[in-house]
């Protein structure tokens, strides 16, 4: 099991990065990699406290999470003789970052900008590979540095869509009993429990989220991390990645402008709740009370997508049964589970 040794929420936290380092025993030379945003926003504050303390700095400016921004980022490591490697971003800069340095064995920290996602802390990496989302082992960060004045400046979107990623654990764990008792699959229970309360803390503290409110932003960190240190306990994403995930990972394939990671999940979260004959109106209640999408509409995704991806959801890393079975939904099953929910009309 691994875990993160240190994770630091705070206002004006990044100033610190340097400093932390050092605590850390780190040396010798450091490669951020982030994105173009973020580079602005973070990326070029990280670079002036390690370069106080010390360190030499190289970048590494990446868009998507493929293999390719993973082979980039690994070069640009080799080249200028990278001792240890910094995620400072989103998470996608955040999932190169974190397997371009388990792949080259070096250290590497977690600077999230945005509370959008539970991959802050976690090991695990959602990579695309040949066009198609692929979930990869890899090392938890040495140490998270979560600047939470930089997050709360950042667009509420992000805030409420790390919610959507949160309270989609609730069907993850519902898709993980499932194949524990059809398939026979490991389920640590440990991983499953903290999960759900992670999942039922937000749908719960729901009406405390809000822009503009720094507890908010607390609340949602804690959270995110408590999610990934479930994906640690398990070895696997499974607490946290079930049929709502395989929804949007086929929207991010299928539809031409996808919204956000954990937007999407959040209404795969509504619909799947519905498939296992859960309270799907208690998870829209939530969503909408945080102010995250659960309409197609919302989302910015025409219907035909959202049923596209429901019919061939399942397609998604197929090894990792769900709800969604292992067949194509027939369309009108699709249809009637979209409109039912209402996010379609
Ligand atoms: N490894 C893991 O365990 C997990 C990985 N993921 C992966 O993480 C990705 C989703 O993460 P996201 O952060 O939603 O996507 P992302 O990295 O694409 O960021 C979303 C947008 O937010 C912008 N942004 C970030 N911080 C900002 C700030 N402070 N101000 C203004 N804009 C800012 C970015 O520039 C980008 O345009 C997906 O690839 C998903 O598969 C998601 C959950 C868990
Ligand atoms: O997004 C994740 C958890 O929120 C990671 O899961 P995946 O295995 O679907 O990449
Ligand atoms: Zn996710």
């Amino acid at each position: 099991m691994q875990l993160p040794r240190n994770v630091i929420a705070g206002p004006g936290a990044i100033e610190s990065v340097g400093p932390i380092c050092k605590t850390m025993r780190l040396k010798g030379r450091a490669l951020i990699v982030t994105g173009n945003t973020t580079k602005h926003i973070a990326g070029d504050a990280v670079a002036e406290s390690l370069k106080r303390s010390g360190y030499d700095v190289g970048f590494i400016v990446v868009e998507d999470a493929t293999v390719k921004s993973v082979q980039k980022a690994r070069k640009a490591a080799r080249e200028m003789k990278a001792d240890f490697l910094l995620g400072v971003g989103g998470g996608k800069s955040i999932d190169i970052a974190k397997l371009a340095s388990t792949q080259l064995d070096l250290n590497f920290i977690s600077v999230p900008t945005a509370a959008s996602h539970d991959g802050i802390a976690s090991s695990r990496a959602s990579i695309i590979q040949n066009g198609r989302s692929v979930s990869r082992q890899a090392e938890a960060p040495l140490c998270v540095i979560a600047d939470t004045d930089i997050i709360m400046k950042s667009p509420y979107r992000l805030l409420a869509a790390g919610c959507g990623d949160i309270i989609s654990n609730y069907t993850a764990v519902l898709d993980w009993r499932l194949a524990a008792r059809l398939r026979n699959v490991y389920i640590s229970e440990y991983s499953a429990a903290l999960s759900e309360m992670t999942a039922r803390m937000v749908i719960d503290y729901a009406h405390q989220i809000k822009p503009g409110l720094e507890e908010s932003v607390r609340l949602v960190v804690k959270a995110l991390v408590s999610s990934s240190v479930a994906m640690s306990i398990a070895g696997s994403s499974a607490p946290a990645s079930g049929s709502e995930h395989k929804f949007s990972h086929m929207l991010d394939q299928i539809a031409p402008k996808p919204a956000l990671h954990g937007e999407q999940c959040g209404v795969g979260t509504i619909m799947m709740t519905y498939l296992h004959g859960g309270d799907w109106q208690r998870i829209r209640d939530a969503l909408k009370t945080i102010g995250a999408p659960t309409t197609a509409k919302e989302l910015g995704i025409g219907e035909k997508y959202i049923i596209e991806a429901l019919m061939k959801a399942h397609k998604v890393r197929p090894e990792r049964y769900t709800i969604l079975g292992d067949k194509d939904l027939p369309y009108d099953a699709a249809v009637n589970i979209a409109r039912t929910t209402k996010v379609i009309e």
